[in-house]
């Protein structure tokens, strides 16, 4: 084991022992209730069996079955949900042939950020990560279960399924997985496509009919973003089956999958051989597991508050110095866009997260005695493979192709995939990994936007053609719910490729498949809060070195006031409306932007 990840791990549960210890105190309170529903009267059990067939009724009345709770983000808005409308039915069938049961406990609200990237609607997606979280606790909370599947994906979605699971954590609990779509056009050619519009080069109907090349029908979108980075991170977690995240959503593999998980929740719950509570699953191994394995794929940035939230709903407190420290041990190991041009099906297909994980192991850099929901980690290191139509997992041994998971012994980079820097404008974080080295470092006047419209406008207008540090402040968490900025990705990119050095500094977010421009992103403390980014004025000098971990100004602010601004429009239409409170009380960036969690 590196000592060094051996450390930090010691260090995050130490420094959450006493949040920890709480925790666990009130999962051993529900644990100590024994089974839930034989605490239910006779009226709410006729409710809770009202609509099941005779046998389902009979079954679930019995308390020595297992009723297993569904909590499912089906909705036909995302690619990678859609899926999900007949898994339900598919799990009861499983569970009821061998005599238990499942019900859909909630359905959750799932938010595409590929429909509202650069709408209103952004405005709302990160605060949805926590209603989610309330959202599968009040399906949870009919405490008629004994077990929970979570049908998730997406971005905000599967981290928020989790961070309301994890308060039953009590109950054993897996993800179910539905895919990846199969590859459209390469990212390369959506990339040029989107620039040669933005450039005014390509008429809008080009650019629908490449979109609609790239995103074409069921599973999840190809790039590796922040549903790709949620599913490889919960994988390396144990919270799913072994090689279980990037199976095609067609393949043949996907139903026995869903059967074999469903299956596991009878073996792992408190009348099972092995019981696996998702509170044991869910230690500061398994988080560092997960920590470890985002900086190796050069995941998604929203993981950095993802991560952060997910670990204060398991009692952890976990930190950037926490990321920037493991990333300065944990080497670059994989190359899926916008790391690279492959996609998470040529990942699948090079050997995958079990191989990603074969190669951190043998490095010494995950905890091999971690509790995953499925046998030990060592079957972490295996591929589903189908023979004679049943599962059988075969270990991975080499990539199938070195330049998207590197051979054994060999690294892309030695250091992760994310950066925290730090400086005279606050602290914020930059997907490295997916910026070329000679663009890294750049030291150049700030033009200052309060609007990531404003700069779309300035483009058209001319009005960036030179070197220039692209500051866009009031969009963190309090000011406008810390939107993704990922419409400016194009525009920037046009201004690279004349031969200008760009970058991108802002309290907002960015796509976890944003790439190869330098993005200073998620800067706390934020603007609207009186943050640094406040006192800034175009033609300030601002030096960014993301390998030094530096973002600072060379101008003297020392004599300017803070400059605030009216966002009161920016709080009415597409319900925005509704989600003033969590405007007032959300968390930093750093704490996780969350409104579930305050620390002192
Ligand atoms: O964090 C993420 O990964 C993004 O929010 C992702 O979910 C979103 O769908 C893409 O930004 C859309 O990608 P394109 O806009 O490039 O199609
Ligand atoms: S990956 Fe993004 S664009 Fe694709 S379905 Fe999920 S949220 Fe929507």
């Amino acid at each position: 084991m590196n000592p060094i990840i051996s450390e930090i791990t010691q260090r995050i549960a130490q420094r959450s022992k006493a949040t920890r210890q709480q925790y666990l105190q009130r999962i051993e309170q529900q644990l100590a209730r024994g089974k839930s529903r034989a605490h239910l009267s006779c009226g709410n059990l006729a409710h809770t069996v009202a609509t099941c067939c005779p046998a389902q009724k009979k079954t679930i009345l019995d308390f020595t079955t297992i009723n297993v709770g569904i909590v499912s983000a089906y909705n036909d808005m995302l690619s990678a949900h859609a899926p999900y409308l007949d898994y339900p039915a598919q799990i009861k069938q499983v569970l009821s042939e061998l005599g238990h049961s499942a019900q859909v406990a909630a359905g959750v609200p799932a938010m595409c950020d590929g429909i509202t990237q650069g709408q209103e609607g952004m405005d709302l997606s990160l605060f949805s990560r926590d209603l989610i979280a309330q959202a599968t606790a009040i399906g949870l909370s009919h405490n008629t279960f004994d077990a929970t599947l979570l049908l998730g994906i997406c971005d905000k979605i599967a981290p928020g399924q989790l961070m309301g699971a994890l308060v039953f954590g009590h109950l054993p609990t897996a993800f179910v997985p539905s895919g990846p779509m199969s590859t459209g056009i390469s990212n390369k050619e959506k990339v040029a496509i989107r620039q040669q519009y933005a450039a005014g080069k390509l008429g809008k109907e080009a650019l629908q009919e490449m979109e609609n090349a790239a995103y074409h029908s069921n599973g999840t979108c190809t790039f590796y973003g922040t549903a790709n980075t949620n599913q490889l991170v919960f994988e390396a977690m144990g919270l799913m089956l072994p090689g279980s995240a990037f199976v095609p959503v067609n393949s043949p593999l996907r139903p026995l999958l869903t059967e074999l998980v469903s299956k596991q929740m009878i073996k792992i719950s408190h009348n099972g051989s092995d019981f696996r509570p998702l509170a044991k699953v869910v230690d500061e191994k398994s988080l560092v597991n997960g920590l470890v394995a985002l900086l190796a794929s050069g995941g998604s940035t929203n993981h950095t508050m993802h991560m952060v939230a997910v670990a204060r709903a398991a009692g952890f407190i976990i930190n950037w110095d926490d990321f920037a420290e493991l990333s300065n041990v944990v080497p670059l190991l994989a190359k899926v866009y916008p790391n690279g041009p492959a996609d998470v099906n040529e990942f699948h297909q090079a050997g995958g997260v079990p191989l990603l994980l074969k190669r951190l192991a043998e490095r010494g850099l995950l905890h091999l005695d971690a509790t995953p929901i499925y046998g030990t980690m060592q079957d972490y290191f295996a591929q589903p493979t189908l023979v004679d139509g049943k599962i059988v997992y075969q270990q991975v041994n080499e990539t199938a192709d070195p330049n998207v998971i590197a051979p054994a012994g060999c690294e892309f980079s030695a250091q992760g995939g994310l950066k925290v820097v730090d400086g005279n404008l606050g602290r914020g974080v930059i997907k490295i990994s997916a910026v070329a080295p000679e663009h890294r470092k750049i030291t150049a006047p700030a033009i200052v936007f309060e609007d990531q419209e404003d700069v779309v406008k300035a483009y058209k207008q001319g009005q960036l053609q030179q070197n220039a540090v692209i500051v866009v402040r009031n969009s963190g968490p309090a000011a406008r719910g810390m939107p993704e900025l990922h419409q400016l990705m194009p525009i920037l990119g046009n201004l690279m490729e004349q031969g200008l050095q760009v970058a991108l500094v802002t309290d907002g977010r960015l796509s976890g498949a944003s790439g190869k421009v330098p993005s200073i992103i998620h800067v706390s403390p934020e603007s609207y809060k009186g943050g640094p980014l406040a006192y800034l004025q175009s033609g300030d000098m601002i030096e960014i070195d993301a390998e030094a971990g530096i973002l600072r100004c060379l101008t003297d602010l020392q004599q300017r006031s803070a400059v605030k601004i009216d966002l009161s429009a920016d709080y009415q239409l597409s319900g925005r409306e509704l989600f003033s409170l969590f405007r007032k009380n959300v968390s930093s960036a750093e704490q996780g932007a969350t409104i579930l969690y305050q620390e002192d």
